[in-house]
């Protein structure tokens, strides 16, 4: 169990015109279809928690771990925005091509584990985050070098917005869960995964290319929609065994604290139970 230890109204920690201007619309956008409201509210939600996690984990002549997917463009956005107006000096460790994109495109220092093989803070969004803050990561097929990444970083925060907040894994994400394989070791470890612990584990397929995803590492990913919840230490370790599994999406007692931002400009602040 994990319990709220904060909830803060963003506007009190937004600083950049940029992000309060999107706030402010998102608190008075009452027109257009749902679909539209509720899509404006979860990027109003990633938001502010990206920026509020930034905001209080991020200090000077730090090592910071960049992670992968869509919320954490605006953390890239606010830790540039920081080292503008106060001259803020961080070296950012990306977990993938588009972190390292990200990174670059935002004018910031690009580091590497061979040169800063330990830092202070990671921060990641995450696909689904449950009450003891076991994250469902690699929707975006990143999780072997966001695990790697925020392994060696004293401090991992997870962002999100609130409909990623459950008490149990599975409950909105259905995808399930990220497993980096060796390519010539896919269909084995299908079966495996599939005979010891049910469920199904499909072979993720590439968009806009035929045949399947091959992720920044030249791997492939099955994703294992698993059909009941477990232990998932246990799960964890007994898959990372199995020959040709390289990484799992599954990040169990990682992170410390988690940032849910709410469609209200809210932010709800989750400290780990095990810390
Ligand atoms: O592989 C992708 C990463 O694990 C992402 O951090 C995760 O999928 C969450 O992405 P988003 O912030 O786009 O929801």
């Amino acid at each position: 169990m994990c319990c709220v230890i904060r909830r803060c109204f963003v506007g009190t920690v937004l600083r950049s015109a940029r992000a309060t201007q999107l706030v402010t619309f998102c608190s008075i956008h009452n027109v257009g279809s749902t679909n539209l409201r509720q899509m404006d509210g979860i990027e109003a939600g990633k938001k502010a928690a990206a920026i509020t996690a930034v905001n209080n984990h991020v200090k000077t002549n730090q090592v910071v771990g960049i992670g992968s997917g869509t919320t954490i463009i605006s953390a890239v956005q606010r830790l540039a925005e920081r080292v503008k107006e106060e001259g803020l000096k961080v070296i950012c460790i990306p977990t993938s091509y588009q972190a390292r994109q990200l990174i670059l495109e935002n004018k910031l220092t690009l580091g590497e584990l061979e040169i800063n093989p330990e830092l202070d803070v990671a921060i990641d969004g995450a696909d689904e985050i449950d009450a003891d803050l076991t994250c469902i990561k690699g929707g975006g097929g990143c999780q072997t070098q966001e695990k790697i990444v925020a392994a060696n970083a004293k401090e991992f925060i997870v962002i999100a917005d609130s409909r990623k907040d459950v008490q149990v894994l599975g409950t909105n994400w259905k995808n399930g869960i990220p497993i980096e394989v060796i390519p010539m070791a896919w269909r084995p470890v299908q079966v495996q995964i599939e005979k010891r612990f049910g469920g199904k584990a499909c072979l993720r397929m590439a968009q806009r290319k035929m045949g399947p995803l091959v992720t920044d590492n030249g791997n492939f990913i099955l994703d294992w929609k698993f059909d009941k919840t477990d232990d998932w230490w246990k799960i964890n370790t007994e898959l990372k065994l199995i020959p040709g599994i390289v990484e799992t999406g599954l990040f169990v007692k990682m992170a410390r604290v988690a940032y849910f931002g709410t469609p209200e400009g809210t932010v709800d602040i989750r400290k780990a139970s095990w810390l």
